[in-house]
């Protein structure tokens, strides 16, 4: 048993630590990092004192996790932090100070200015501007990003109007395991019980179970906003959001409304999202076959389909997406940043050594 696997030199090889190992985010890092064969020298879990002692695998080898305490980050070049934000803001001047770069998916440094914002496929250099922290942008907002984003580089995009079929993945491994529980209690004629989400999910569906706020729109509506503005470099972009908690384990689904400048033929966004990293364009019109969230699970890609002019709008288009929210949507995209750091080189931030 061992607390921190060896594998490779410190001279080929990074010492990482996933911050929120026991996590729906938590676990597919550790199975993510082990696909990619990210370079590791060293790799330490860390989760709360509840799950201290227990263990994970890692390529074959059994982890023992650790107590996230200020000092297990001594020694690390990457933490992906995955445990909440109010986690991530208690250890990150711990992890900064430890020399190591913070990738961190809870949403508590994403509006930060000094703070990159970065969705590989669409922003990348951001990342070099790290001072010490990178924030991973919202699920539902990845995955809009990435199929924004190569339509945006051919036509100015005016205004987003987008509504989301959230997973329950988006609240959690216990709301995951919950939604099951609900589902074999009904289908036993027992009361689905209700703990983790505000109300049952099996065989329902509720606008989003974030805070609201005085707008009217919920937390993660006007995440997409705000965040959707940061990445993308448009401070002024026009969204509009509903978001909606679905019965679906682990898949997001998002049915996007966008408006050009100009008008955009149905064969150029189609000859676009064919051609961009990250997306992959699936539509068989002649069997009513596009997107779902079963085929969308465990995919590297968002899935976007069912292009088509909006009749309302000469110079919009309808779009419908899926992606897997946990992956594409969370982990993923923060190896993927740990991947261009190490390639680019910029773990130590050209920002802090001008
Ligand atoms: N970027 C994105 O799109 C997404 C981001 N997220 C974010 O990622 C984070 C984790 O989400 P998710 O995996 O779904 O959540 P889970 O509830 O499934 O897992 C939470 C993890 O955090 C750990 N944790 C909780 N409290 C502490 C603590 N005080 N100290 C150390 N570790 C702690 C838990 O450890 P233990 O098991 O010991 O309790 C567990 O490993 C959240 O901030 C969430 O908002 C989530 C989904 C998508
Ligand atoms: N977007 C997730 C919730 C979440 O984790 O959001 P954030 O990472 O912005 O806190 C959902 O489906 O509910």
């Amino acid at each position: 048993m061992l607390f921190g696997v060896r594998r490779l030199s410190l001279s080929q090889g990074y010492r990482v630590a996933i911050l929120g190992a026991t996590g729906a985010v938590g676990t597919e890092l550790l199975q993510i990092l082990e696909e990619r064969q990210f370079p590791i020298a060293e790799l330490r879990l860390l989760a709360s004192p509840r799950s201290a002692g227990q263990t994970l695998t890692f390529a074959g080898e059994t982890l023992t996790i650790q107590e996230a305490t200020p000092s297990a980050f001594q020694g690390l070049d990457i933490v992906l932090a995955s445990a909440g934000g109010s986690t991530s803001k208690a250890l990150a001047e711990a992890i900064v100070a430890a020399g190591a770069v913070m990738i961190d998916n809870s949403s508590a440094f994403r509006m930060d200015p000094t703070v990159p914002l970065v969705v590989p496929e669409v922003n990348p250099e951001a990342a070099a501007q790290h001072q010490g922290i990178i924030a991973n942008p919202n699920c539902t907002t990845i995955l809009m990003a990435i199929a924004l984003w190569p339509l945006q580089q051919r036509h100015p995009i005016r205004r987003i109007v987008v509504s989301t079929y959230q997973s329950a993945s988006g609240a959690g491994a216990r709301a995951m395991a919950e939604v099951q529980e609900q589902s074999r209690a009904i289908l036993a004629g027992q009361p689905a019980i209700a703990e983790i989400l505000p109300y049952p999910l099996a065989f329902n569906l509720f606008p989003h179970n974030s805070p609201l706020t005085e707008s009217g729109y919920c937390e993660e509506e006007l995440k997409m906003l705000n965040e959707s503005r940061k990445i993308f470099g448009l401070p002024d972009l026009k969204l509009t959001a509903t978001c909606v908690r679905v019965p679906v384990l682990r898949a997001h689904s998002e049915a996007i409304n966008v408006e050009f400048t100009e008008p955009f033929s149905v064969a150029e966004a189609r000859e676009a999202i064919a051609a961009a990293p990250g997306a992959r364009l699936l539509e068989d019109w002649d069997r009513n076959y596009f997107p779902m969230p079963i085929e969308a699970s465990g995919e590297d890609d968002v899935l976007v389909g069912r292009i088509r002019q909006d009749l309302s709008e000469p110079n919009a288009l309808e779009l419908w997406i899926c992606g897997d929210q946990i992956r594409k949507g969370a982990a993923l995209n923060a190896v993927q940043i740990a991947e261009l750091l190490v390639k680019r080189q910029w773990l130590r931030s050209p920002a802090l050594t001008h």
